[in-house]
C-alpha cells in the first residue's frame, strides 16, 4: 500500500470504523493542491484489498478529473465497504452516513465528501449533519454525468467517425446502472442503434422492455459485438487486458472511472481504439456539483474538453489518455506554484 502511495503520490488514507453503525471506510486523499480533495462516496460489497485499491486509483482519478475541469478541488475517494446482501432501512442508512460525516470532520476539510456508486444525494445530507464537507445533494449527479458522457462521445466521435451525429451509430453499452441507463436514453432520442448488457441481466432487460427493444446481450457477450463506440458504464476494471483484442470499437468512452484494467490503455491504442479517459468524460456530474453551473453548461464544457484531448492526441500521434494527464498535471503544476508566492 505504501508503495503504492508512494510511485502515484498519494497524500494519506484513512481507515474508518464504527461498529454499531456497520461503518468500514477507506479515506484517500491523492491530491490537495488545487484545493480540498473531492471524493465520490461508493458503497457496495468489497473485500478489503480491492477496496483499497479502488480508493487508490479512484482519488488519483478526481485529482486528474477536477483540475481538467478546473476547478479549485483535489482528489479523494471514500470507499464504504458493505457486507453482501445487507439491506438499510433509514435509520440505518442515517446511522452509517453520520458515523462516515464525523470521521469526513476530523479531516478538517482535506476531503469533502459528494456521491457515487450506490450512494444517493439523501445519503450525502445524513453525512452533511456531522460535517460541513460535503457537495452535490442538489445535484442529480448520475443523470448530468451521462449527459456529459453523451456530449463527450458527440465529441469525439466528431474527431473520429467524421461527424458528431450519433444517428446511426453503434455503440455498446455495459452496465445499466444509473449512469447507463441514462445514457442510452440520449443516445435512443438522438438514433444511435445500442447495444446493452449488464451482469445483472434483468437490469438490461428491463431497459429494452421500456426502451423500444434495443439488443441485449449478456455481460460477456458486449466484448464481441461490433460496434462504433464502446461505453463501460459499470464498476471499474470492466475491461480486462483478455477483452482487449476483442473489442471491435474505434472509440472507447463511458462513465466507468478506470474502466481498462491496469496499463491496458497501451494495448487499447496499439489496437487502433481511441480511449477517451474517463476523468475528461465522465466530469459532468462534478462540474456542475462543484459549480453551481447548469447540467447543459457542465455538458458543453466536457464536449470542449474531449474536442482539445483528441485533436491534440491526433496531432502529435500521441494517445489520449497521455494528453489528458499532461493537461492535467500542467495546470496542478502551474496553478499549484502561485502557493510559493505566498498570501494564502
Ligand atoms: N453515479 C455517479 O454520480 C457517477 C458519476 C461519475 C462517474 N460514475 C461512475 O460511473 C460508473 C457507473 O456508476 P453508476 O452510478 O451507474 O453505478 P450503478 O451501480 O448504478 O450501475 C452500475 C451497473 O453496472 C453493472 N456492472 C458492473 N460491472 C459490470 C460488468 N463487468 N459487466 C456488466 N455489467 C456490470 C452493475 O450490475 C450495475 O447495474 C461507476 O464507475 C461510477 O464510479 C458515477
Amino acid at each position: 500500500m505504501f508503495e503504492q502511495m508512494q510511485a502515484r503520490g498519494h497524500e494519506s488514507i484513512t481507515l474508518a470504523h464504527h461498529a454499531p453503525s456497520g461503518l468500514r471506510a477507506i479515506l484517500a486523499v491523492h491530491s490537495t493542491v488545487l484545493g480540498p480533495a473531492i471524493a465520490g462516496c461508493r458503497l457496495m460489497p468489497y473485500d478489503e484489498e480491492d477496496a483499497v485499491s479502488d480508493a487508490l486509483y479512484l482519488s488519483e482519478s478526481l485529482t486528474l478529473k477536477a483540475a481538467l475541469a478546473g476547478l479549485n478541488l483535489g482528489g479523494g475517494a471514500c470507499v464504504l465497504i458493505e457486507p453482501p446482501g445487507e439491506e438499510r432501512d433509514t435509520h440505518g442508512r442515517e446511522a452509517l452516513f453520520r458515523a462516515l460525516g464525523r470521521q469526513v470532520r476530523l479531516l478538517g476539510g482535506r476531503l469533502v465528501l459528494t456521491e457515487d456508486v450506490g450512494v444517493a444525494g439523501t445519503d450525502i445530507a445524513f453525512a452533511a449533519q456531522e460535517t460541513t464537507h460535503t457537495l452535490g445533494m442538489n445535484t442529480d449527479t448520475p443523470a448530468v454525468t451521462a449527459y456529459g458522457v453523451y456530449r463527450g462521445m458527440k465529441a469525439a466521435a466528431r474527431v473520429h467517425l467524421g461527424s458528431e451525429s450519433l444517428r446511426g451509430v453503434r455503440v455498446a453499452v455495459l452496465g445499466m446502472g444509473s449512469v447507463g441507463r441514462a445514457l442510452c436514453t440520449h443516445l435512443l432520442r438522438e438514433g444511435a442503434r445500442i447495444t446493452i448488457a449488464d451482469r445483472r441481466p434483468e437490469k438490461a432487460r428491463e431497459f429494452a422492455e421500456d426502451h423500444g427493444n434495443p439488443t441485449v446481450v449478456d455481460a460477456d457477450a458486449i466484448f464481441d459485438v461490433p460496434s462504433d463506440i464502446f461505453s463501460p458504464c459499470g464498476f471499474g476494471r470492466s475491461i480486462r487486458r483478455a477483452d482487449i483484442p476483442r473489442l471491435q470499437a474505434r472509440i472507447i468512452a463511458g462513465g466507468e472511472h478506470f474502466p481498462i484494467s491496469h496499463g491496458g490503455e497501451d494495448l487499447v491504442k496499439e489496437a487502433g481504439i481511441v480511449y477517451v479517459p474517463d476523468f475528461v468524460v465522465n466530469a459532468a456530474g462534478l462540474i456542475a456539483a462543484a459549480s453551481g453551473v447548469a447540467p447543459e453548461e457542465a455538458a458543453e464544457r466536457v464536449y470542449a474538453n474531449v474536442a482539445n484531448v483528441c485533436a491534440e492526441a491526433v496531432r502529435h500521434h500521441r494517445a489520449t489518455h497521455e494528453v489528458a494527464r499532461d493537461f492535467a498535471l500542467r495546470r496542478i503544476r502551474l496553478i499549484g506554484s502561485l502557493s510559493h508566492m505566498g498570501g494564502d
